[in-house]
């Protein structure tokens, strides 16, 4: 057999780690020196050359596309299948074990995952019929609660208030949460691991079943486990598992989410005969790029100590590019992507990383302007989305009916005259009960406990579903979601709704029945109804795929979903202090800290070019702050940046440019931004925004003493100013 393509195009610490016998071992490396590629080859080495079986292997890496990247990788070098195998994220594989093992985790068969925004949903409600103020209790406060303890593998009854009013008061939310989720069969993504693990620790037969299965467990981004994550790998590897993991300190960035870097000097404790490699040539970056992470990455306090080198070139110096504001800087980027585009690359190579999620809204804007295609992920995804949400929880009722989340959501979605004192009706009733909102419901309807009106109301909605779930019982996977979203009048409803969003409503509900006509089953999951399976798949891998995948489009994402992946260009926007590092981590060292290794990840993405972008004044969650720019941008060496500085302007329509728009620039005449200028009547300010352009072009001043006003530029009568 030849195996030497396994060992080619490694160097010799990489080879040591792909090529060595079966054994515990800890790759400890940095940014871009193939860390996710030995993984990859070292199970393709054990599965050829050790002729492991693919059943004994459990690989967890940190999303879905990289899962789906790591197994492609994997049957490419294997040449054929890796049936049988088990890689995943985490919260997949403990899905997949409480799926396979429902009555043993005390599930219901149809338990339904319970998603961050249903789950803060559900936190509201219950802390409004505990009869707490929301203020003073916000229910995202509870899912931090609630999640952060679960992370570190405590339930209420293990939790000390110390007499503390505050903690007590939480507690009791998360007792209520906890109920009210068992009662309705649904699991948060906290849950699926700390389920996972509670599973193996009361059922020993199961434990053993599963430790002499996988005696091959490699895991990829360790540096970002949690305690329960741990725990979880540590309880099912035993003595007798071989664990592989791979990290980077300088990269653990989901410190605010309970990740505990110290898992990696736990791992060296409690598997003494681990072996230790560290990988120092960097193959992703020119030594620009990789100089200039460096020297960043360096201001931080007790790291590891990893020293990264490359034989590449130098390539081209990072532009930082000065923004007049946050137009600016979009409309910057995308003219940059339009050289690039021109110089003959593709789209897809290019990326833009943003610290916040809100920072996208305005790229957004620049992109559909120029009309140029990109993609989001992580934003709004295609299963987050409303009448996603909306249709699916049609299909988790006919599934499950004691989905109260489910319940909630569509009960009164298309309107059907079932006022909120109702529905608070239905939700004491079914408190006192302790039942389910469907049982609640039906008891009511039942029972004659509703008023005339929202009583038959009631009682078409219990007809609906329970019409729904036997209609479809027998029918294909796409047809349930046709059907019941006609059926119930939710597509109606969204067909009625004028305008864009509408269609695209409409449109996006189109594609979730395309979707479910393309949905498989795992192999693994044949004992599962393909729609428990549909709906676990939706809520687990929420937009990683998109529609559009095959497009040539720019990728946006935030930092932290950039992680592992690399870009020949990246461009990294509003790197200003208070927005990055953000405002809440400036003054605290250890965030500050967790910044600068997000920084560090942002920077590291970059296999050409980086581009980084900071504006001076900038208007985010709609407040306008003026910031300097980043810490980190002093920290980057001087030598290894080009300053930028060219403010994009505004054309000043004339009667003559109307006709020749494209061939006038703005000149010492015009307008740019950041000008000072007059009006009549508002008196003097400073241009800080404008859209369209010719005649229609519009200009967003900031007088002094009147505030902002847009005006039509031909109308305005402004003169500039000094
Ligand atoms: N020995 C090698 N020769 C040539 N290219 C390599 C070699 N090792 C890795 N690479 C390439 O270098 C790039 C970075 O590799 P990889 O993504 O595995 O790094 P990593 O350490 O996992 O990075 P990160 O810390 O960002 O996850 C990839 O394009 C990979 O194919
Ligand atoms: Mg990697």
């Amino acid at each position: 057999m030849d195996v030497s393509e396994l060992l080619d195009g490694l160097n010799d610490a990489q080879r040591e780690a792909v090529g060595s016998p079966p054994c515990s071992q800890l790759i400890l490396a940095g940014a871009g020196s193939g860390k996710t590629r030995v993984l990859v080859h070292r199970i393709a080495w054990l599965l050829r050359v050790e002729q492991v079986s693919p059943f004994s292997v459990l690989a967890v890496t940190f999303t879905n596309k990289a899962a789906a990247e790591m197994r492609g990788r994997t049957e490419q070098l294997l040449r054929g299948q890796s049936n049988g195998m088990w890689i995943g994220t985490f919260h997949s594989l403990a899905h997949r074990l409480l799926r396979a093992h429902h009555q043993e985790a005390g599930l219901p068969q149809a338990f339904q995952i319970l998603d961050s925004d249903d789950q803060i949903r559900l936190i509201r409600r219950l802390i409004k019929a505990m009869g707490l103020d929301e203020k003073k209790w916000p229910a995202k406060q509870g899912a931090w609660f609630i999640n952060g303890n679960k992370d570190e593998g405590l339930r209420p009854q293990n939790i000390d208030h110390y007499d503390d009013p505050t903690t007590k008061t939480w507690l009791q939310i998360y007792e209520a949460y906890q109920q009210a989720c068992d009662r309705a069969g649904l699991v948060d993504f906290a849950e699926l691991l700390l389920r996972a693990h509670e599973l193996w620790l009361k059922n020993a037969t199961l434990l053993r079943h599963y430790r002499d299965r996988f005696r091959h467990i490699l895991v990829d981004e360790f540096q970002d486990t949690n305690s329960i994550q741990y725990a979880w790998i540590r309880i099912l590897a035993g003595d007798t598992s071989h664990v592989t993991i791979v990290g980077d300190d300088d990269q653990s960035i989901y410190g605010w989410r309970g990740a505990k870097v110290e898992n990696i000097q736990k791992f060296l404790d409690e598997f003494p005969g681990a072996k230790m490699i560290r990988l120092e040539q960097n193959y992703r970056s020119t030594a620009t790029i990789l100089k200039a992470a460096n020297a960043v990455i360096e201001n931080n306090t007790g790291r590891l100590g990893k020293e990264l080198w490359t034989d590449g070139s130098d390539g081209e110096p990072i532009s930082v590019y000065e923004a007049y504001n946050e137009l600016d800087e979009a409309n910057y980027i995308v003219n940059q992507l339009q050289q690039w585009q021109q110089q003959g690359n593709a789209l897809v190579d290019a990326a833009i990383l943003y610290r916040s999620n809100a920072q996208s809204r305005v790229l957004e804007g620049a992109f559909i302007n120029s009309g140029m295609k990109y993609r989001i992920y992580g934003g709004v995804r295609f299963f987050e989305r409303q009448e996603i949400k909306d249709a699916m929880s049609y299909l988790r009722l006919i599934s499950n009916r004691r989905d109260d989340a489910a319940f909630e959501r569509i009960v009164n979605t298309p309107t059907r005259g079932i006022g909120e004192t109702s529905l608070e009706k239905v939700r004491l009733n079914a408190r006192e009960q302790g039942c389910s909102m469907w049982q609640s419901a039906v008891m009511m309807v039942e029972q004659k406990l509703l008023t005339g009106r929202a009583s038959s109301s009631v009682a078409k909605f219990v007809d609906l579903i329970d019409f729904l779930s036997d209609e479809l019982a027998e029918k294909a996977l796409y047809e349930k979601v046709d059907v019941s979203m006609r059926h119930s009048g939710l597509l109606a409803m969204y067909q009625a709704e004028k305008g864009e969003k509408g269609q695209t409503r409409v449109e996006n509900l189109e594609e979730l029945v395309s979707a479910a006509k393309d949905f498989v089953l795992d192999e693994d999951e044949q004992d599962m109804s393909e729609l428990d399976s549909f709906l676990s798949h939706a809520a687990l891998e929420a937009g990683e795929s998109q529609a559009d995948e095959f497009d040539d489009a720019v990728q946006l994402m935030t930092m932290h979903a950039a992680k592992g992946l690399e870009f020949p260009l990246v461009f990294v926007p509003g790197v200003e202090e208070g927005m990055f590092p953000s405002m809440q981590s400036g003054e605290d060292p250890e965030r500050l800290e967790e910044e600068r290794r997000l920084c560090y990840v942002a920077m590291t993405r970059a296999m050409k070019k980086l581009v980084i972008c900071h504006a001076e004044t900038r208007r985010l969650y709609g407040k306008e702050s003026y910031n300097r720019p980043s810490r980190f941008i002093r920290e980057i060496p001087a030598d290894l940046i080009e300053n930028v500085k060219l403010k994009t302007t505004v054309q000043k329509p004339t009667m003559q440019n109307r006709f020749h728009q494209e061939s006038e620039r703005f000149d010492a005449s015009g307008f740019h931004l950041g000008q000072r200028v007059n009006h009549t009547k508002f008196g003097d300010g400073t241009v800080t925004n404008y859209e369209g352009s010719g005649a229609q072009t519009r200009i967003q001043v900031h007088f002094d003493d009147v505030g902002s006003k847009w005006l039509v530029v031909t109308y305005a009568r402004l003169t500039a100013l000094g």
